[in-house]
């Protein structure tokens, strides 16, 4: 078969991590017969640098015509000035395609359990998403910078929107433990009340999913303190983003989480959730499990290519159990020699 890959390494480290997503997936598309065409295009502080515009036309014309959008991480000190930064593209890249549902998946499994900087005995058997609205709340609100003094944001949501989200979030839950935890903070905000409101609404629509529900602040605790007591999680967009930084901790590292994004029709999006990492940037110490991991939701949940997830994932896996390992969990291995390790394993 033959996929088309609009692939955005974006700065930082993304170039280093996007060199050993694409590798892998080249290795995967020999050993399965596949064709993948891969265009890469400038986004991010490269856009601007480029183009001078940190989403230009042809990067947004070429996801826009691909069965799938491999982003590696965007942002720096470099662009924080520009007049439209790194960020503001990434925000009109999702807002553009629709991109309302973004998944992350935090999973420990056994092998892995001592990296994490948490008791072993209490995350092992962690296995949860966060499923993360990403087109509405304060993240496309109305900014507004009165003078040097005084400041605004505002956090609006339509209850269409919380909808579309929350069924998602229930429809990912049957396929699970059917457990679902929405996280809000409907003790003081207006757009939480109606957010609880509606997830117990459509709860009447998915009898068999036990739904509770926790303000965000004791929900970051529980998180921490008993991560396998959750199955999924659905959140507004901020919450999401700050939880699933923070869950992302009982893996080991930030370096190791992916996630996808999904509009209703058209291409889905797979990064990594972190940033282009500035502080280790250009010295091949990375972690590139977010984008392989990435990769691996891609061949799963766009192409239907599960074999070949399934190789790539155990091949990864299998590269960290037999101990390579980067410095964010505490080994010495570099980015590209975790990247042969992988090929390696692959190669058997
Ligand atoms: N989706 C994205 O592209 C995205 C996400 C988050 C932040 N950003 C941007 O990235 C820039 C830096 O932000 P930040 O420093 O707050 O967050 P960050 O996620 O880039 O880094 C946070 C910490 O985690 C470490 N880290 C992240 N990924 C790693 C990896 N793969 N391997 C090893 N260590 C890793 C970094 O070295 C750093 O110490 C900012 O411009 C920010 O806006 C972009
Ligand atoms: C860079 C930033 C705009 C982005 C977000 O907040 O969504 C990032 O933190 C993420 O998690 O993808
Ligand atoms: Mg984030």
């Amino acid at each position: 078969m033959n996929y088309t890959i609009a692939a955005l390494p974006g700065d930082g480290i993304g170039p280093e991590i996007m060199e050993s997503g694409l590798s892998l997936l080249e290795t995967i598309g020999k050993k399965f017969k596949h064709d993948f065409n891969v265009t890469v295009y400038p986004f991010g502080g490269a856009g601007i640098d480029e183009t001078g515009d940190p989403i230009p036309p042809q990067t947004i014309k070429g996801c826009q015509e691909a069965d799938a959008i491999l982003l590696a991480a965007i942002g720096g000190p470099k662009w924080e000035k520009a007049e439209k930064t790194p960020e503001d593209g990434l925000l009109q890249l999702r807002k553009t395609l629709g991109l309302f549902s973004n998944i992350r998946p935090i999973a420990v499994s056994d092998s892995i359990a001592h990296l994490s900087p948490l008791k072993t005995e209490r995350v092992k058997g962690t296995d949860f998403v966060v499923v993360r609205e990403l087109t509405g709340g304060l993240y496309f609100g109305q900014p507004k910078m009165w003078n040097d003094e005084e400041a605004t944001d505002t956090l609006y949501y339509k209850k269409s929107e919380i909808e579309q989200i929350v069924r998602q979030a229930f429809d990912i839950a049957m396929t699970r433990k059917k457990k679902l935890t929405s996280v809000d903070k409907a003790n003081v905000l207006a757009s939480s009340k109606l957010w609880r409101k509606t997830v117990n609404e459509i709860a009447t629509e998915y009898p068999e999913v036990t739904v509770e529900h926790l303000y965000v602040d004791a929900a970051s605790m529980k998180i921490i303190q008993h991560p396998t007591a959750f199955d999924v999680i659905v959140t507004e967009n901020m919450f999401g983003d700050i939880l699933s930084d923070e869950a992302s901790v009982i893996t080991g590292s930030l370096g190791m989480l992916p996630s996808g994004s999904h509009s209703k029709k058209g291409p889905s999006l797979y990064e990594p959730i972190h940033g282009s990492a500035p502080d280790i940037a250009g010295q091949n110490i990375a972690n590139p499990m977010s984008m392989i991991l990435s990769v691996v939701m891609m061949l799963r949940q766009s192409f239907h290519l599960y074999e070949e997830a399934d190789a790539l994932e155990k091949a990864a896996n299998d590269a960290m159990d037999a101990g390579f390992l980067t410095a964010d969990l505490g080994g010495d291995t570099k980015t590209t020699e975790f990247t042969a390790a992988v090929q390696a394993n692959l190669a058997e």
